[in-house]
């Protein structure tokens, strides 16, 4: 029996049960045409609607999407009149957009803005076994709940506003299963840091990831939703973690959640999103929790990650002469000297936000690291929705941030790439707890060190990275 035929006679996989509703029909060339169940659209999505516009095509289903205004909000205010001049129009674009088309919005003064990867789960927005996409590669966090999820560009994103449809290639699968328990200090950013930096970012290129195990199953919601938001930086085009009593009742009462008789039927298919236990993946990748420290990036590429209590690489021993040229490289943009100690690399500033790490769990372990001390580096925190914001000030989070020296902002995509403007001067070292460390991601010339939120907190008060585990002894 050959592999295709073996795996046709297998059980079925999560991503397989979810693809196999929402496809429409095949073609000639093997892509599947898909049904989406969402549509999110951020203030990128102007390009599509341009699209449209050009063919005076309507938005077939305008109740299947969502607009959320957070790549370009100012975070010290929430009035069009604080947005940056330059970038204004593009808020003004997708106030227009969703408007003329009848699509709601979530837009910059409304009570439920955030990141649009924020705000998906929090309204209940994102389900287990729905189809979701958003012209936004990190479309991936809501397969934390059990979608199937995953960014997409343009002109597919027109496709979806005109069809409610989507023609894919249906990828290859991928199960990365962690087992054991996580150390204390250790978090679901040093997880996704962790297999990025030992697989490679490319690692996962045209695979669909499933994460299971013991350790995934441990994991609260808000972490499985940071786990998956990076597996689009290894490479995968989603990630998906099956749905089980955690998932349903963080969806359960929601404001878009199913209610009633509705919910009972949801939750029951809900119960049968899982990968059969003779299911087949293409790839079969198992990692031992014991094996997963505080890890940090040194470089320019996710991939370029350590444990903390690591040295900067040395492209003396690099395994070949053009990965010695890609590490010096590295090595130059980002200032470090070859051998040096990664505890020893001194920072400027600091960054809480994110799709990744700005939930109540992120801004909860930032604080208690913060609680009663002060910062040595300034920075701010921007939470990742406007409900985060209001309950991390219920909690009085807001007030351990500002004494420890910290600026307490709005909510928005702010550091994470600066669209809005917030931005590092160039040769400004960060510690983030973003997902992207790419030469001039928070600004020209400016260097980003990813980790997780209770280790930004660390290098805050220290004034250079710092092992967690060595601040809580
Ligand atoms: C601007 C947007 C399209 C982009 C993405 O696709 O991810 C951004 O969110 C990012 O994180 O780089
Ligand atoms: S917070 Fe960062 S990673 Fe997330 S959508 Fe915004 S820009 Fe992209």
């Amino acid at each position: 029996m050959d592999h295709i035929e073996s795996r046709a006679m297998a059980g079925k996989t999560l991503f397989d049960k979810v693809w196999q509703v929402h496809e429409i029909c095949q073609n000639n060339e093997g892509q599947s045409l898909l049904w989406v169940d969402r549509h999110l659209a951020h203030e990128g999505s102007f390009h599509a609607f341009n699209k449209l516009a050009e063919r005076d095509l309507p938005v077939r289903h305008p109740e299947c999407t969502t607009g959320v205004a957070d790549h370009y909000v100012p975070t010290i205010s929430r009035t069009l009149a604080a947005v940056q001049p330059k970038v204004r129009h593009v808020i003004r674009q997708l106030i227009d957009n969703t408007q003329r088309h009848g699509v709601s919005l979530i837009g910059l003064d409304d009570p439920r803005q955030g990141i649009v990867h924020v705000v998906g789960p929090e309204q209940g927005l994102t389900q287990p076994g729905l189809l979701m996409v958003c012209g936004d590669s990190h479309t991936s966090t809501h397969g934390a709940l059990g979608a199937l999820a995953f960014g997409i560009g343009a002109s597919e994103v027109a496709h979806v506003l005109a069809t409610q449809t989507l023609w894919q290639d249906k990828p290859r699968q991928m199960r990365i299963s962690i087992e054991g328990q996580l150390a204390p200090g250790v978090t679901a950013k040093d997880i996704a840091l962790s297999w990025i930096a030992r697989l490679g970012a490319d690692a996962a290129r045209g695979y669909a990831i499933e994460y299971a195990g013991s350790v995934i199953r441990d994991l609260s919601v808000e972490a499985r939703l940071t786990l998956c938001n990076m597996s689009i930086e290894g490479g995968g085009r989603c990630g998906m973690i099956a749905p089980d009593e955690k998932t349903i009742d963080y969806v359960k009462g929601r404001a878009f959640a199913p209610q009633g008789d509705q919910l009972e039927q949801a939750v029951e298919y809900w119960q049968s999103l899982f990968s059969d236990a003779d299911a087949q993946f293409d790839l079969e990748i198992t990692l031992n929790a014991d094996d997963i420290a505080p890890t940090v990036t040194w470089g320019v590429s996710p991939e370029e990650a350590l444990p903390i209590d690591g040295r900067v690489p040395d492209p003396a021993q690099a395994s070949s002469p053009g990965k010695a040229l890609q590490l010096q490289d590295s090595l130059d943009y980002m200032g470090l000297q070859a051998g040096q100690k990664l505890t020893q690399i001194r920072v400027d500033k600091v960054f809480i936000g994110s799709c990744t790490n700005a939930r109540m769990e992120d801004l909860r372990a930032a604080a208690d690291v913060l609680r009663g001390k002060r910062c040595k580096v300034p920075g701010f925190v921007s939470p990742g929705s406007t409900l985060v914001k209001v309950q991390a000030e219920a909690e009085g989070l807001d007030k351990i941030f500002m004494s420890a020296g910290l600026e307490w902002r709005e909510s928005g995509c702010s550091m994470c790439v600066g669209m809005n403007g917030d931005l590092m001067a160039s040769g400004e070292r960060c510690a983030s707890t973003t997902n992207r460390n790419f030469k001039g991601r928070q600004g020209p010339g400016s260097r980003t060190h990813l980790m997780s939120p209770a280790m930004v907190a660390a290098a805050a008060l220290t004034g250079h990275l710092t092992d967690i585990r060595d601040l809580s002894e």
